[in-house]
């Protein structure tokens, strides 16, 4: 019992050490660590330097080199891992786990890194199959990426020949993240001990990981190639891995508070899919406002939805707008009318389920929505009317037709939502049907949990978008195709219609158009073709 309780005296009062420790490091800020020091003497060959001589150097004169980088230490801005776990204990294991997390940050934060680390890896991942788990590849690049400082990055992406990354996180956690994203050739990280399926919330030891990188090293020394290092000095591993570079260039987490985060421009890879309900990087203090939300959250919740089901459109908008569900409309001066006996088609590109509501508020007047994919809860307290098409193109254009022998009517072709400015292809089923066609441009801003999954409980989605604090959402109505533009009257092919249509949602949005489809969405973010 005393033993726990000097270990745990030590602990606390290397955390009030810690509170000090920029008062002496500030003079010795440009040395070398003394483990470093230690190493260079028996390495005889490492040389430490700072990032931005690196930088210096021409793309041409480090082809011929590999880097090994520290990805807490040398590409991540921030320097605390607990929102990375939060995500993955929210994600992959629900609200009750993200909860207990949140109450262990303190216990976390006096344990200090190794053994901090330890208790999130348990609370995040103990009892999670490991077939289902895809939050490394879904959920986790996007927040990692926002993460990226732009300095690490540039000293990184300076490799000619291979790019290796060590982390103490997980693998699993950030594979998909450094070889997709940031186009690196080998990953070391932690790797997760597995019993019948499931993780047991336990990592495997450093020694083990790191045989496949030291043989990988060795063979790049052997064959004369340039090794450099690029890491974060007070991180632990960063001597064992480092011994074989030949240079170590190293950040201070006092240089990393003036990094920048890397612009979306810059991205290697596009962000144009993720999926999970956290809209936030969930720090301590986000997390604590986040389920300080709940309780008012659910109540706002359930009046936005009551109003939405019950009242008629215009004063449930009224409603709404009030607890901070507000709209933005720009339309034309005059709306367009249809020049046929049959309606008007309102075609609009897909951001959450509540798409159809708000292009119904933003023409005054209920529309009825044609819907690819909607689950049977959404259909049934959807307020508008609100028919589900088939994907059986046939089938699909009776409805279609005949419900704009009834009126004006709103589709979404590209058949699922997109979170990132980008527009997936458009179904060009519509063109067909009509000549009267108003392309209509959505846009909105999660403030704090998407309303949209590719591999959760979809029947939550219309609860989920009413329960953000705030939702700005903007409705553009453009001015209806030029008969030149229409497949009847102008002759164009149905492609090249929706492709047009494309382009205008597309300009008045300033996102960018793909030729990706709901097919490809749920291929990468759940496995699946997303057939519902
Ligand atoms: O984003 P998804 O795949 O849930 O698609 C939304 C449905 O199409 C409902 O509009």
């Amino acid at each position: 019992m005393k033993l726990e309780y000097i270990w745990l005296l030590n602990i606390f009062y290397g955390k009030i050490m810690s509170l000090f420790k920029f008062l002496p490091k500030r003079q010795v800020v440009n040395s070398p660590s003394p483990q470093f020091k230690y190493k260079n003497i028996h390495a005889n060959h490492s040389k430490f330097h700072k990032l931005a001589s690196l930088l210096q150097y021409s793309l041409e004169e480090l082809s011929n080199t590999t880097v090994v980088f520290h990805l807490e230490g040398a590409l991540l801005k921030s320097s605390s891992l607990f929102p990375y776990f939060m995500l993955v204990a929210f994600e992959a294991g629900g609200l009750f786990r993200a909860f207990i997390l949140f109450l262990l940050y303190p216990l976390v934060w006096l344990l200090g890194e190794e053994h901090g680390l330890k208790v999130m890896v348990f609370v995040s991942f103990v009892g999670i199959r490991r077939k289902s788990f895809m939050i490394g590849s879904s959920v986790l690049p996007k927040f990692l990426l926002e993460d990226v400082g732009y300095e690490g990055f540039n000293a990184v992406m300076s490799a000619g020949r291979r790019k290796i990354a060590v982390s103490e996180m997980p693998r699993i956690m950030v594979e998909c993240f450094l070889k997709d994203y940031v186009g690196v050739d080998l990953v070391e990280g932690r790797e997760m001990k597995v019993v019948c399926g499931y993780f047991v919330g336990l990592m495997e030891g450093k020694k083990e990981n790191g045989v496949v990188l030291n043989e990988l090293l060795g063979c790049e020394k052997m064959s004369s190639h340039v090794i450099i290092g690029v890491g974060c000095f007070n991180k632990t591993s960063d001597h064992r891995v480092f011994s074989l570079c030949k240079d170590i260039y190293w950040v201070t987490k006092a240089e990393k508070k003036d990094w920048k985060i890397l612009p979306r421009e810059k991205y290697p890879k596009p962000l144009i899919f993720h999926d999970g309900r956290l809209a936030f990087r969930p720090t301590p203090v986000a997390s604590l406002i986040m389920f300080m939300w709940f309780p008012l959250g659910i109540f706002i919740m359930f009046i936005r939805f009551t109003c939405g089901v019950s009242l008629p459109l215009y004063i449930s908008a009224i409603v709404n707008a009030s607890t901070g569900f507000r709209t933005t409309i720009s339309r034309p001066k005059t709306l367009p009318t249809s020049t046929k006996p049959s309606g008007v088609l309102y075609v609009c590109n897909h951001r959450t389920l509540l798409d159809p509501i708000f292009v119904s508020i933003g023409v005054m007047k209920p529309l009825t929505a044609v819907t690819y994919s909607l689950s049977r809860f959404s259909e049934v307290v959807s307020p508008i009317k609100n028919i589900r098409l088939t994907r059986d193109r046939e089938k699909d254009k009776k409805v279609m037709n005949k419900l704009l022998s009834l009126g004006d009517l709103v589709v979404c072709p590209e058949g699922t939502t997109c979170r990132e400015p980008y527009l997936l292809r458009f179904s060009p089923l519509f063109a067909e049907l009509t000549d009267e066609i108003v392309p209509t441009a959505v846009d909105l801003h999660v403030s704090m949990f998407y309303g949209s999954t590719a591999s959760g409980r979809k029947w939550l989605d219309p609860l989920v978008n009413l329960f953000n604090p705030f939702v700005p959402y903007s409705v553009n109505i453009l001015e209806k195709l030029p008969s030149s533009q229409t497949c009847n009257a102008g002759g164009k092919s149905k492609i090249e219609v929706a492709n047009h249509v494309q382009n205008e949602i597309a300009k008045a949005l300033g996102f960018k158009c793909t030729t990706l489809t709901r097919k490809d969405k749920y291929m990468i973010l759940a496995g699946n073709e997303g057939i519902i």
